[in-house]
């Protein structure tokens, strides 16, 4: 049998799912077998897909967060795109079945899919109903905005409630996403879409004006801090926190461990900057095949991520886990089966990502060094949040640090 190696991210449910999903493919054939391994975190495993291919040891397949996109893009003999993987293995794969939202995000403009967008979220609002009913506020009460979610975080203190709001993914969710949802750049150049000639755009008025907010609910004990990345989940998942602001794939722990009412909402917005919000963007991640291997083992690469892209397996990933369901197919299939009415709100992830037409602002973000850079952003909302820093200070500093490495990669590439 051909061995395909398959390096991932995922522990927890997400890593048992996945760990399903390679058990069916690997018996229903006998020609190859799926290796999966978990190597770390998103960027640990970035970083050793990287330091595997300087080696030579890369694997076949490698799942790279969608920070990592541009670098992925850019690193050519590394990385064997999926639409050529696809032709040569025979395996069956049509690019229009995949929903353009997605698809758009990790495909050439010549409409070349670079890459398998398996895993793709976008963040939302999820609620602990229990804990809101606690605090003695309406679990329905209504959080579309964050002017409104301002006040029930005052009612919330007020009634007790020691950690009314957390988040994960806070460059994620409270610059990158707010950013889009409010239509203004993140970044020059079609937040880098347009060229490597990009700058920072964090510091302008919209993005310092929610930071602010952001940093006086830390300072008066409505915001908690818990990390940079999804550290926040096991305050929410544990019935610690009334209000989350996390990824759509939250469902997948929240849904299997919490011991109390949860809803989801779509992602708060300024009613004080737009009328209604533009899209969120897309996040998650993607896998990326890895040049340096043989013809018999890329045709199982090919099979593989046909079956992932395949309707049952897709709709199924898609209901346990809350990622976006990527292809048309097995979003209909999914309503068909009823899973929307039975889970209402499992279905605002999509609706989010695809209610309007994307704008310059909001067709995503593709920066070189990004994962760096948002080591960088994530330092300096720390300083925000403990008070060191007003965001206005906070965010010039990092487009400044940002900025620095943006040039360095660009004159590397
Ligand atoms: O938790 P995920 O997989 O939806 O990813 C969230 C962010 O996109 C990570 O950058």
């Amino acid at each position: 049998q051909t061995e395909v190696q398959f390096w991932h991210a995922f522990t927890g449910r997400l890593g048992e799912l996945v760990k399903a999903q390679v058990e069916e493919f690997n018996a229903s054939q006998d020609e190859f077998v799926v290796v999966e391994s978990h190597k770390g975190n998103y960027s640990e495993t970035l970083n050793a897909g990287i330091a595997a291919f300087r080696a030579g040891e890369q694997p076949h397949i490698l799942m790279v967060f969608e920070v990592g996109t541009a670098t992925m893009m850019s690193a050519e003999g590394a990385i064997k795109p999926v639409y050529e993987v696809m032709a040569e293995s025979g395996a069956s794969f049509d690019p229009d079945a995949y929903i353009g939202a997605v698809k758009g995000y990790y495909t050439t403009t010549e409409g070349d899919m670079l890459s398998l967008p398996f895993n793709s979220s976008t963040p939302v609002l999820w609620v602990n109903r229990d804990a809101m009913e606690a605090a003695g506020v309406d679990p329905d009460t209504d959080l579309s905005t964050w002017e409104k979610v301002g006040e029930v975080l005052d009612q919330l203190k007020a009634g007790g409630e020691e950690c009314p709001l957390v988040t994960a993914w806070q460059s994620w969710i409270h610059l990158e996403n707010l950013s889009a949802y409010h239509d203004v750049p993140f970044a020059s150049q079609d937040n880098g879409f347009a060229g490597l000639d990009t700058e920072l755009m964090l510091n302008g008025p919209v993005q310092v004006a929610h930071l602010t907010a952001m940093g006086d609910w830390a300072k008066d004990g409505k915001f908690i801090y818990t990390g940079r990345r999804n550290e926040g989940g096991a305050n929410f998942r544990a019935g610690e926190c009334a209000l989350f602001t996390e990824s759509s794939a939250g469902y997948a722990g929240i849904s299997s461990e919490a011991e109390f009412a949860f809803d989801v909402r779509p992602l708060p917005y300024w009613e004080a900057v737009v009328s209604e919000p533009q899209n969120t963007i897309i996040g998650g991640a993607s896998l990326w095949v890895m040049e340096g291997h043989k013809a018999d083992e890329y045709k199982g690469v090919g099979e593989f991520l046909s079956f992932l892209s395949s309707s049952d397996v897709q709709a199924a990933w898609h209901q346990n886990t809350g990622y976006l369901p990527i292809t048309a197919e097995a979003g209909e299939a999914t309503r068909a089966a009823g899973f929307y009415d039975e889970n209402p709100g499992t279905d605002i992830a999509v609706i989010q990502m695809t209610a309007k037409e994307p704008t310059a602002n909001s067709k995503g973000l593709r920066l070189g060094s990004f994962d760096q850079i948002r080591g960088i952003i994530d330092e300096e909302l720390e300083a925000v949040w403990s008070g060191e820093k007003t965001a206005q200070e906070a965010m010039d500093s990092a487009k400044e640090r940002g900025d620095a490495l943006l040039r360095r990669f660009e004159s590397a590439n």
